[in-house]
């Protein structure tokens, strides 16, 4: 599958999280360059409350909340989270600490077109407690994947991966926030990568040209 940039308009992004934002941060600072390639065009959420929702309001960019408690079942969930994000037509959603399985009908709209940042180096300590998984099992470098997003959990096409040492007096606290640093320099990197140029899905190869 071949998805190439779009001509005469801006590349648009969705951009899902559940927590502080920080990856939001990152990408919104990146999106002020006309160079980089790529518009904002909304934050969702599965909770209130989420640090990056606020980061997003403060930065004029339209929220959106969706809470799987409120729907009867989780395909419910799915197919209402499926339309909120459709509803601005992106080109690219982004998943920047969102803390929700999607399932098949949100996969079906977007598959090819779904990224994940995911704070360890896969197929390693995959789920929701990535490093420190990693510092339990004792490894001595770590880092962080970026990746199509498939059914599985963390187990989709990579994208890119950067690496991060484990230091001998890391906590989980220390370890996970030298990851984001390095984290969100590659989600920058890569989306406005994806952006400007384009990219090909075949199997579990993933090219930018
Ligand atoms: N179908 C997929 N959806 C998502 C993936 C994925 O690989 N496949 N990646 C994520 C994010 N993610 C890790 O990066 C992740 C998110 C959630 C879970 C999980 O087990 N969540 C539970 C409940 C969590 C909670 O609300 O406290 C759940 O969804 O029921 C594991 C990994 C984006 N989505
Ligand atoms: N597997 C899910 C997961 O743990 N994701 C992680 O949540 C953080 C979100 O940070 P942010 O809210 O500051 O962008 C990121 O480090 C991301 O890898």
């Amino acid at each position: 599958m071949r998805y190439r940039p779009p001509e005469g308009r801006s590349f648009r992004l969705v951009v899902l999280l559940s927590g502080t934002g920080s990856n939001l941060a990152a990408l919104l600072d990146a999106c002020v360059d006309p160079a980089y390639g790529a518009t904002l065009v909304a934050v969702g959420a599965d909770r209130d409350g989420a640090g990056g929702l606020k980061i997003a309001a403060e930065a004029g960019i339209p929220t959106f909340v969706e809470r799987v408690r409120d729907h009867p079942d989780r395909n419910s969930w799915d197919q209402e989270l499926t339309g909120r994000v459709a509803a601005y037509e992106p080109d690219l959603v982004i998943s920047a600490g969102f803390l929700k399985l999607v399932g098949p009908a949100f996969l079906e709209r977007f598959g090819g077109r779904y990224i994940n940042t995911h704070n360890t180096l896969l197929p390693a300590f995959p789920g929701m407690n990535g490093p420190r998984d990693a510092l339990a099992y004792g490894v001595k470098i770590t880092g962080a994947t970026l990746f199509f997003v498939d059914a599985g959990v963390d187990t989709g096409p990579i994208v890119a991966q950067v690496a991060v040492p484990v230091m001998e007096d890391d906590d989980e606290a220390t370890l996970t926030e030298r990851i984001k640093v390095a984290e969100r320099a590659q989600l920058v990197e890569w989306v406005g990568r994806l952006a400007r140029e384009g990219w090909t899905l075949s199997g579990r190869s993933v090219t930018v040209p």
